[in-house]
């Protein structure tokens, strides 16, 4: 971070993220016994969203607010960017790291606008550039700056109050955002809307994000990287969400992590990134014969009826084409299609409802795109298990030396057989 960010001046380094590094930082509130946090190393990479989570009271709070040094450590050093924070006047430092807390922590006497402004006005924005800052970050968290620049918090529901609150904690363009609980405070439908905006936000920002939070659901969906935190803020693992899900550190952290790992693995990788299955298809206009062909012929237990448009339509089995004169009526409705930007878990609830047990995949404008198979997730479960395993490399070894070693699981290309 350098001044020039600090000022919050249109500087290219302020449009990014900053690295942050905490090294060896311990703080020992006065009159307790045991320090809160411990000895704590991490490295969080410029532009990422890093989790803390953890039990309560372990320390993430503590850990979080040293690095805006709301808290000073009691020994220890944070950098960001290469600059120690202690050398860093502390209200200029504060200005410069955006902090947005639960309950969205807004002045409750001040309109949204005047919430918001607070940063920018503080680092001495003219008036002019202020109103037309509130605007944008309106805009960007989805509230209409017309409808609520005047309003005061009071008036805002809790999800709107929590919009405000990162918009406030974005509007002086800091490279580094502390979010603490931000979203604990809202029922879990406004919860999940908030963290799809907070990706949106970061896919173009690319803040350095430091999140905390209890719910191990929440830091797989939004971290880049999740810290997993014992007592006294130890951390017991640090790495990626697919990486924690298939191989945890040790038993606290598969504790953490529940037994429903596998459900959660398949949230993190999308459709599109699994080759998908085929099954015979045909166009509703065209006559049952090519199809009640292929069927008998390659042993298909189903076929797909398409719309002129490609779009699916029903399921058909031999049985149904037997008497069949034309495919327009023949067969029965497909359950429900998934996206190929949906997420595996999404297939799979989609799959679960479809009286074939599978998901059929549509393209961009609603075409048929291909299927997903039970077995092409329970593959793609293994596929991710073996990548993470702490010991690839020695099974990688072990099969590579021996020739009657199963190969490895791969997903499955080509076709599947509904
Ligand atoms: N000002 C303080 N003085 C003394 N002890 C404190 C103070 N603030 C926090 N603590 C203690 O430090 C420990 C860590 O607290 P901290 O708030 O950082 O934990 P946390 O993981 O964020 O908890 P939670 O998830 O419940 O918010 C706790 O045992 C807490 O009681």
């Amino acid at each position: 971070m350098t001044e020039t960010a600090t000022a919050g001046s249109d500087t290219a380094e302020q449009r990014h993220g900053a690295e942050i590094v905490l090294d060896s930082v311990t703080k020992h509130y006065p009159g307790q016994r045991d320090p809160a946090v411990e000895e704590f190393s991490i490295t969080i990479p410029a532009g990422e969203i890093v989790v803390f989570v953890g039990p309560s009271g372990c320390g993430k709070t503590t850990t979080m607010r040293m690095i805006n040094r709301l808290i000073e450590p009691t020994s220890g050093t944070i950098t960001i960017d290469g600059r120690d924070v202690s050398g860093i006047n502390a209200d200029r430092l504060r200005r410069s790291v955006g902090y947005s807390i639960q309950q969205a922590g807004l002045f409750p006497h001040l309109t949204v606008a005047r919430n918001i402004a607070t940063v920018p006005g503080l680092l001495g924005w003219d008036r002019k550039r202020i109103s037309a800052r509130v605007d944008e970050m309106l805009e960007l968290v989805g509230l209409e700056p017309g409808t609520f620049r005047r309003r005061y918090p009071r008036q805002l529901s809790g999800g709107q109050q929590q919009r405000v609150g990162v918009a406030r904690a974005l509007a002086a363009d800091p490279p580094v955002l502390l979010m603490d609980e931000p979203f604990g405070a809202v029922d879990p439908i406004t919860r999940g809307l908030l963290q799809d905006e907070l990706l949106r936000l970061q896919a173009d920002l690319h803040k350095t994000i430091v999140f905390v939070t209890h719910d191990f659901n929440e830091a797989v969906k939004l971290g880049d990287r999740i810290a997993v935190l014992g007592d006294r803020s130890r951390i017991l693992q640090y790495d990626t969400p697919a990486a924690i899900l298939a191989d945890p550190a040790d038993d606290t952290v598969a504790g953490f992590v529940g037994a429903d790992a596998a459900l959660k693995q398949l949230t993190l990788t999308r459709v599109a990134d699994v080759d998908l299955g085929q099954c015979p298809t045909a166009i509703e206009s065209d006559t049952p014969d090519a199809l009640r062909a292929v069927l008998a012929e390659r042993e298909w237990k189903w076929g797909l009826i398409l719309d002129a448009q490609r779009r699916p339509l029903r399921w058909v089995s031999a049985d149904h084409l037997a008497h069949a004169a034309t495919l327009r009526e023949a067969g029965q409705p497909v359950a429900g299609t998934v996206a190929l930007r949906a997420s595996l878990q999404e297939a799979l609830e989609t799959l679960l409802a479809d009286s074939t047990a599978h998901a059929v995949v549509t393209g961009r404008r609603g075409e048929y795109a291909g299927l997903i198979a039970i077995d092409t997730l329970v593959t793609h479960l293994s596929v991710m298990r073996d990548e993470h395993s702490s010991d690839t490399t020695d099974s990688a070894d072990d099969a590579a030396s021996d020739p009657d070693a199963p190969s490895p699981d791969r997903p499955t290309s080509g076709e599947a057989k509904p």
